[in-house]
């Protein structure tokens, strides 16, 4: 049941999605989960954001089709869609920057809904936090969250591949909800890093019992060597691969000599 004191909130996946899984669509359902049992949060959308073909990924086929397929996956859902603003981009765009874009157009359907209602807008309050970053106290507005799998919390400590001042804003003014498996040592990470732990209330693990090793590596090898994907993904997803003909010996090639995005970036000292 609806409660009046329950924090809306948003989740959004970013990854390459290439191609999206069941995994990932269960990805939400657990996040979902986690956070309504808590009583505090009332989820309202999921948003699948697949990176750019900027991220030079070995074996990340274009980002058009990832973007299709992602919308033919969450034809299913009623509350998990697709934002393709992240794969439109000509250049790979860092996490924080496309939660920040998708936190706008928060705050702009928000702005449109009660741009009359002067009795909301005299709610309307801007404050900054312990960290200098300004959160609009307007009721309306639902929390944003990164949601992932624990390697990508993991990846946070490979040098040269996260700038520090973006992971205290993912963690400090937006929050992670993160998937951990059995046995994983989300915690000990968390525990690990000051910055983490500094904001350890934003951050929720939770932890998928049921473990399920489907990744889309595994994904595309099947479909390289002609085996079934079928109940791996979604139907639609299975039927749309066929129809174009993805996921070959020589996609899998594709920026097999390119130096991944991000770790250009950082390690040439350019940020
Ligand atoms: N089995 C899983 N359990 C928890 N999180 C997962 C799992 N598989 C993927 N994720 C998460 O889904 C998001 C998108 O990941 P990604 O597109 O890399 O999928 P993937 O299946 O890991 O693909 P790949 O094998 O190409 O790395 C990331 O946050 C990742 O951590
Ligand atoms: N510095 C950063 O913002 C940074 C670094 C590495 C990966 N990422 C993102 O994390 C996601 C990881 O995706 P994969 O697990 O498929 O590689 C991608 O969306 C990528 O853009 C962000
Ligand atoms: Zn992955």
């Amino acid at each position: 049941m609806e409660k009046s004191n329950q924090t809306k909130v948003v989740l959004l996946a970013c990854g390459s999605f290439n191609p999206v899984t069941n995994m990932h669509l269960r990805m939400f359902e657990l996040a979902r989960d986690h956070l309504q049992d808590t009583g505090n949060y009332r989820v309202i959308k999921g948003i699948i954001s697949p990176v750019g073909d900027g991220y030079k990924k070995k074996g990340l086929i274009e980002a058009s089709h990832r973007i299709e397929m992602a919308k033919l996956a969450t034809e299913s859902s009623d509350w998990v869609t697709v934002g393709p603003w992240e794969g439109q981009q000509a250049e790979w765009v860092e996490t924080a920057k496309v939660i920040r874009h998708h936190y706008e157009e928060l705050l702009a359907a928000e702005r449109n809904k009660d741009e009359v209602d002067t009795v909301k807008i005299g709610k309307k309050r801007r404050h900054e936090d312990r960290d200098g970053w300004a959160h609009h106290g307007r009721t309306g507005v639902p929390q944003l969250k990164l949601l992932c799998g624990a390697d990508v919390l993991e990846s946070f400590s490979v040098p040269n591949l996260w700038k520090a001042e973006d992971i205290a804003e993912i963690v400090g003014r937006f929050g992670l909800v993160c998937i951990t498996r059995a046995g994983s040592d989300a915690w000990k990470f968390v525990h690990q890093s000051d910055t983490l732990w500094r904001h350890r209330k934003n951050i929720h693990l939770v932890k998928e019992w049921v473990t399920n090793e489907i990744s889309a590596t595994h994904v595309r090898r099947a479909l390289r060597r002609g085996q079934s994907v079928r109940y791996l993904l979604p139907d639609p997803v299975v039927q749309y691969i066929r129809e174009q003909g993805l996921y070959t010996a020589e996609s899998e090639e594709k920026n097999a000599d390119v130096v991944l995005a991000p770790l250009q970036k950082y390690s040439e000292g350019c940020n």
